[in-house]
């Protein structure tokens, strides 16, 4: 089943065409990789699904609630001066639900402080946000989407100077929102990561889409197999390889 999904969709930035005529499924429960050269229109494509950014032509057709779509920008995206808590940051989750006025519920602060337990960050509650690593402001932010119950999570580049204790939460986090029917699609460059999380990767380059499975661009830059150690960062010559054949 799909609730997202993208028809010959072309996209422009500064009256700039960056992608064009893109189309595809994204499967509910699955795990998208959408990789890509710097400056191949990966945050592009991100704001157009979370409907930021309007097409030139084509559509994207997304039947989960606005309030279901939660998107983790690039760390360096982030306003750190901002005051604001770990505690506030993730019951800021609830405004899409509860509107922003709404006072929260004991019922949203056992459920933040289970999802802190989780994210290992029990304890860091009242901390503001600019005095976090960046491995602890990248758990606050995924616990955010949590608190939001998320359907569909775009992350652009999660991973990104944070510990690997971090990655392998956020990983475990990812997979157990995507096993609970979650639509995940994450911006990665690292060949690793990739083998480790994704069900199948779109690869944009040229200014085109190109569905494949995570294995085929594994093999084609030489990479260990799914979930064995260290790989090099991906080579964007992105070759012919064949569609993905889930979608
Ligand atoms: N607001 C903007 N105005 C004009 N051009 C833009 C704007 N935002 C992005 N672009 C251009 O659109 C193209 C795609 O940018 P985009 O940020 O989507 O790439 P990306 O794949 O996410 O890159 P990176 O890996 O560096 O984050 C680039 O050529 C970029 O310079």
């Amino acid at each position: 089943m799909s609730r997202l999904s993208l028809e010959a969709l072309t996209l422009a930035q500064g009256g700039r065409t960056v992608l064009e005529n893109i189309s595809g499924t994204f499967e509910d429960g699955a795990i998208t990789a959408l990789v890509g050269a710097n400056g191949a229109g990966k945050s592009t494509l991100i704001q157009a699904i979370m409907g930021l950014l309007s097409p030139l032509s084509g559509q994207v057709h997304c039947s989960m609630p606005k309030e279901r779509r939660a998107w983790l920008p690039q760390q360096l995206a982030l306003d750190l001066t901002f005051p604001m808590s770990v505690e506030e940051l993730m019951l800021s989750g609830c405004w899409p639900t509860h509107g922003t006025f709404k006072r929260y519920g004991p019922q949203d602060y056992r459920r933040m402080h289970t999802i802190m337990q989780r994210l290992g960050l029990s304890g860091l509650a009242h901390r503001p946000l600019g005095e976090l690593s960046g491995g602890q402001r990248q758990r606050a932010l995924l616990g955010r989407t949590l608190m939001q119950e998320a359907e569909l999570l775009l992350l652009d580049e999660p991973f990104a100077n944070v510990d690997t204790h971090t990655v392998e939460i956020l990983c475990d986090t990812l997979r157990e929102m995507a096993s609970a029917g979650a639509t995940v699609i994450v911006v990665l460059h690292d060949m690793e990561q990739l083998a480790q999380l994704a069900n199948c990767v779109l690869l944009l380059a040229g200014g085109h889409g190109q569905w494949v499975e995570p294995e085929t661009l594994l093999e084609r830059h030489h990479a260990p197999a799914r979930r064995h150690a260290h790989a090099p960062f991906i080579s964007l010559n992105l070759p012919d390889v064949p569609p993905c054949s889930t979608y």
